[in-house]
Parts: structure tokens; C-alpha cells; sequence
């Protein structure tokens, strides 16, 4: 019964070969009728044997602004890395919306399907414009060197305008990116993850090392940012968490502890035992 063996192999649906797999289109658009814009199942990533991630089961929803706290090593990051498709996991499902599955697309496609990160540190171009930092992201990885030359286009302006806007940035259009401060080059990374207009925002830490007026006007832009793209902000400091938080999830050792709003999770013993008690 060979063939019968064969058959089910190439039928079990984490196993079949790419020519036989409905292509994936973005154009098919997403599918967040559920509610959920991210579905993280069952996932596990080993590093020499020791689960960074556990099994983790997470579901973010479309146009929410969800915290993400937990100790140091609970697993945030190397979440981050799966959703962005930079750590393959041994095992589980990651989906945007319901029909792309994440694990089967490479970093690029994860992009351009409309997931952004934005890793702690600033990673602007520091001897460009303001405008002409926005205008490189707008042309994407792809077309960075060539943008530059480019004439824009009227809504191309118009976009670039609008993120000055968002991001507060607005008078300080021309000013070299160097020359920011360190909260102001925060902002300008998120408005050019905004120039690609994501449906999701993966935020690490934004406000470390801020001043407490630039934490505050990074907790207007967020919160306002949720609703038209889904936000979720991994943070360490608690007093910035509670002035954005809705929905807290606490991670440790490479699973959710704990969920709910910030009352409930300061409230929880086990969290207080592993995190906010430190
Ligand atoms: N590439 C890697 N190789 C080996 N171990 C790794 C690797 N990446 C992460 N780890 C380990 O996996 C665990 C989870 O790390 P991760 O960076 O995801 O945690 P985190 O919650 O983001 O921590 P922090 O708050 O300190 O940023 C840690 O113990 C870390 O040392």
C-alpha cells in the first residue's frame, strides 16, 4: 500500500509540496471577519534545546493597541522575530488574518503584505532629510537608491505631508535626520513604517530613553495610530504600558502568563511573582 502512504503524506497540510499549494495572494486581501488580525497557535522555537518560545498561543485583533510585558527572556522579541518572519518556528501556525499564512512567507512578502517592525533602536538615514527619509521608506527596500532622483508624485507629497503630521514632525521637515532628538528619530522610524501604510505595527520599546514629554506624545501617536492599523507595543516601563494599555499580555518563559486589562494583570499574584514584584 505504497501509494496510499503516499498519498496521505502529500495530503497532510504541513507538508505539501509547494506545487501543489494554492498560491498565497495578498490581493485576496485580509480575512479578519473573525476579529483577529494576528493568530499565533502552538508555537514553539528551540534554541539548543532550551523553548524561547513554549507553545505560545496569542491572538491580536484587527485595530487594536495590545502591550506586551514579561521579564527579560520571556520570549517577546523571538515572537516579534516569528510574525516578521525572522525566526522559522519547530512548530505551530502564524497567520495574518485568515488566509496568509506568515510561515510560508519570507521577511519581504511579510512587509509588503503589511507587517512593520520597528526594532528598538532608531534606524534612520541620519545624513537625509526628514521628508527624504519618509520618501525612501515610501519607495520601499527595493527602490531606496533610486528614489531619491525621483520626482514625487502629487499624492506622494501629499502622503509625506500627512505622516509630518501624525508624527508631529511637521516643522521639522527639512532638518537632517542626524540632527534629531533621540525621541524625534523614534517618531520619524514609525512614520516610516506608516509611509507603507501597514495594517499592523510591531513596536519594541519606543520609549526608552525618552524624556517624559516625548513618552507622552509617543502615547498620543500610538493611541491614535489603533483603529486604523492593529499596534502592539512590547515596553518594559510600566508607567508609559498603563497610559496606553486596553489589553496587557504577559509573557514568561516563552508562554502567556497572563491577559486582560492593566488592573487585572498588576492585580495577579503569579504576575507580580515574576515580573512587577523585581
Ligand atoms: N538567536 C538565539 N540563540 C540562542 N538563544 C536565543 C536567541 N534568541 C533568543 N534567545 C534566548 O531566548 C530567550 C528569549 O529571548 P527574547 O529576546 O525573545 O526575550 P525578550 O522577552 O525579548 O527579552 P528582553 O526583554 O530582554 O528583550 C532568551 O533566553 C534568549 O537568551
Amino acid at each position: 500500500m505504497k501509494w496510499l502512504e503516499t498519498t496521505r503524506e502529500v495530503m497532510r497540510r504541513d507538508q505539501v509540496f509547494d506545487v501543489v499549494r494554492p498560491a498565497q495572494s495578498v490581493s485576496a486581501g485580509l480575512d479578519t471577519r473573525h476579529g483577529p488580525i494576528l493568530y499565533l497557535e502552538d508555537v514553539t522555537v528551540s534554541f539548543d534545546g532550551f523553548r524561547a518560545l513554549d507553545e505560545l498561543t496569542l491572538y491580536i485583533d484587527d485595530g487594536e493597541l495590545r502591550c506586551i510585558i514579561g521579564p527579560n527572556g520571556a520570549g517577546k522579541s523571538t515572537m516579534m522575530d516569528v510574525i516578521t518572519g525572522r525566526t522559522r518556528p519547530d512548530h505551530g501556525a502564524a497567520w495574518f488574518g485568515q488566509r496568509l499564512d506568515l510561515l510560508r512567507m519570507d521577511e519581504t512578502e511579510i512587509a509588503r503584505a503589511g507587517i512593520g517592525r520597528k526594532f528598538q533602536k532608531p534606524t534612520v538615514f541620519p545624513n537625509h532629510r526628514v521628508v527624504e527619509n519618509l520618501e525612501l521608506a515610501m519607495a520601499g527596500p527595493r527602490g531606496v537608491w533610486s528614489a531619491l532622483g525621483a520626482r514625487l508624485s502629487v499624492e506622494g507629497r501629499d502622503r509625506i505631508d500627512s505622516v509630518l503630521e501624525e508624527i508631529g514632525l511637521g516643522e521639522a521637515g527639512y532638518e537632517l535626520a542626524g540632527k534629531l532628538s533621540h525621541g524625534q528619530k523614534q517618531w520619524l522610524e514609525i512614520g516610516m513604517l506608516l509611509m507603507q501604510d501597514p495594517r499592523v505595527l510591531l513596536v519594541d520599546e519606543p520609549v526608552a530613553g525618552m524624556t517624559h514629554q516625548e513618552m507622552d506624545r509617543t502615547a498620543e501617536l500610538l493611541t491614535r495610530l489603533a483603529g486604523r492599523h492593529s499596534v502592539v507595543v512590547v515596553e518594559h516601563d510600566m508607567e508609559f504600558v498603563r497610559s496606553i494599555a486596553r489589553q496587557v499580555t504577559v509573557l514568561h518563559q516563552g508562554a502567556v502568563l497572563a491577559e486582560g486589562s492593566m488592573d487585572e494583570v498588576q492585580s495577579d499574584p503569579r504576575v507580580v511573582e515574576v515580573y512587577l514584584g523585581e
